[in-house]
């Protein structure tokens, strides 16, 4: 019953739909946290992605008793020593992008074009109920422009400018983003290794 069925341990809808597109292949049936309705508060204490990523799928694969995949994500720029990192969900306000958005150009005001290089970054953790772990990581390098460009995508995209496609996040349709975003990277180097994971895990469940 339980083995066809992936639970994406987010409630960000933008992460959502990402995943969605890129697991489709996998031709498994993918939940996410709004298909649970009583689930707690996760508090997100670590240190780091990977502790935060950990936490996330851990409690909700003993809460579903399903394998469950989790993202912890963040901006990391480097004129801000890597702030906000892991607190970029709620650097100004909790999951308000406009007032993190603004925080970051205010943040960055005095900061000349050619320092204001960041970076993306994304640490996967998929566990099953069991508690079999498998882990990756993707990064996405680019600047910060000085006002927000383009309609797509979610958080800090319109801000997020990728020099070698001379557009920002916010301005690639979700293939584009999905072919070089540290979220798309991270689960291509996480399907390498997913097949072998999945069939295991199958037989572990038993
Ligand atoms: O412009 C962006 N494009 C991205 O592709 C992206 N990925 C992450 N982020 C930022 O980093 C936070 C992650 O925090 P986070 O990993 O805790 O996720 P979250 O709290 O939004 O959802 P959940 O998965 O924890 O439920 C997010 O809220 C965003 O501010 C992004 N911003
Ligand atoms: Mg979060």
């Amino acid at each position: 019953m339980t083995k066809d069925k992936l639970v994406i341990a987010t409630k960000n809808a933008g992460k959502a739909a990402e995943f969605r597109t890129i697991l489709k292949p996998k031709g498994i049936k993918l939940l996410t946290l709004a298909d649970f309705g009583n689930l707690p508060e996760i508090e997100e204490n670590g240190q780091t992605f990977l502790e935060n990523a950990r936490i996330k799928a851990e409690t909700i694969a003993k809460l579903t008793n399903l394998s469950v995949l989790a993202d912890d994500s963040g901006l990391m720029v480097d004129a801000l020593n890597g702030e906000p990192g892991v607190h970029s969900a709620r650097y100004a306000g909790d999951h308000d992008d406009v007032a993190n958005n603004a925080k970051l150009l205010a943040n960055l005001a005095q900061v000349p074009d050619e320092e204001r290089t960041a970076k993306f970054h994304t640490t996967l953790v998929l566990v099953s109920p069991n508690g079999h772990q498998l882990v990756s990581e993707g990064e996405v390098r680019g600047k910060i422009l000085t006002a927000g460009r383009g309609e797509n995508g979610f958080g800090y995209d319109p801000l997020f400018y990728v020099p070698e496609l001379n557009r920002t996040m916010a301005e690639l349709s979700a293939t584009e983003k999905n072919a070089i975003s540290h979220r798309g990277r991270a689960t291509k180097q996480m399907m390498t290794k997913f097949d072998e994971w999945w069939a295991n895990n199958e037989n572990f469940s038993d």
